[in-house]
């Protein structure tokens, strides 16, 4: 019987591993990926109450990451790197919500900046896709992060902060969110933020969070950094208070990197 991951309602948050492959690894090349990361986390033997652990493949993979995490009931959870703002219709190339449901996926990664930059997704898609992402039961991994001029320009909060308040229109807080607070200058650079910075924007979103959807959806609510997350540098990261765990790129495509990150314990205050 599968496991069916689904983050929690209330109460502590459960650390967020989460590993966006972005356009890496095909169908094949997932199955042998995602068996031996559970092999690895079970030989460490890995406590998934002390992170819940996700990757997400492209489209193309999701049908075999569901049949193998299903059939030998892997505690692995899985998402798509997107989602269409619309459920059915002429949209070609899209992918609804509907079918991600259908492949059990838990979660759906929303406004990567990768998406904003290269496709010119703007604000109002955002939402749209969170809302739609919501009306199938798949929770939102919303990205947010500033440009290196916008930092120069407007520090590290104003754009994050603008960007999660456009996401969250209209959002009913109950149906789950994670968001991913992930610098673009950070992204695959090798030079990730410094942890006190991503504390204090991530205290900034969790606040706003709070505004919008009430605190029960600010304390549930799971918020990661992303950008240049390695096994070097995760603990820097979790050792802050707002930040619950971490939106990993480059580092989840090696399976021993990965699974030291996702092994390393956030100490819930302390
Ligand atoms: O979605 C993941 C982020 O874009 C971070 O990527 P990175 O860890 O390769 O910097």
């Amino acid at each position: 019987m599968a496991v069916t991951l689904r983050p929690p309602q209330g109460g502590a948050r459960i650390p967020f591993i989460a590993g966006n492959w972005k356009m890496n690894l095909d169908h094949l090349q997932a199955i042998a990926f995602v068996q031996k990361l559970a092999w690895a986390l079970a030989d460490a033997k890995h406590d998934f109450a002390d992170a819940e652990v996700a990757v997400f493949p492209p489209f193309t993979d999701l049908r075999s990451v569901q049949t193998l995490v299903t059939a030998d009931s892997l505690p692995i959870g899985y998402g798509a790197q997107d989602v269409s703002a619309h459920d059915s219709g002429a949209y070609t190339g899209e992918i609804s919500g509907a079918f991600l449901a259908q492949l059990d996926c838990a979660y759906a990664i929303i406004g990567h900046s990768e998406r904003r930059t290269l496709h010119g997704e703007t604000d109002a898609d955002v939402n749209s896709k969170v809302l739609a992402a919501h009306r199938h039961g798949i929770v939102p991994v919303v990205c947010v992060g500033e440009t290196a001029d916008d930092l120069e320009a407007h520090g590290p909060s104003a754009v994050p902060v603008a960007q999660l308040r456009a996401a969250l229109d209209g959002v009913d807080g109950s149906k789950g969110l994670v968001v991913a607070y992930e610098p673009v200058w950070a992204i695959g650079s090798g030079q990730a933020a410094i942890p006190e910075q991503a504390e204090q924007v991530c205290a900034a979103l969790r606040a706003l969070i709070g505004e919008l959807l009430g605190d029960e959806a600010a304390t549930a609510t799971r918020i990661l950094y992303g950008g240049s997350v390695t096994a070097a540098n995760i603990a820097s990261f979790l050792r802050e208070p707002n930040v619950d765990g971490a939106l990993v790129g480059g580092a989840s495509l090696d399976i021993d990197e990965f699974s030291s990150i996702v092994r390393f314990k956030k100490h819930v205050g302390t």
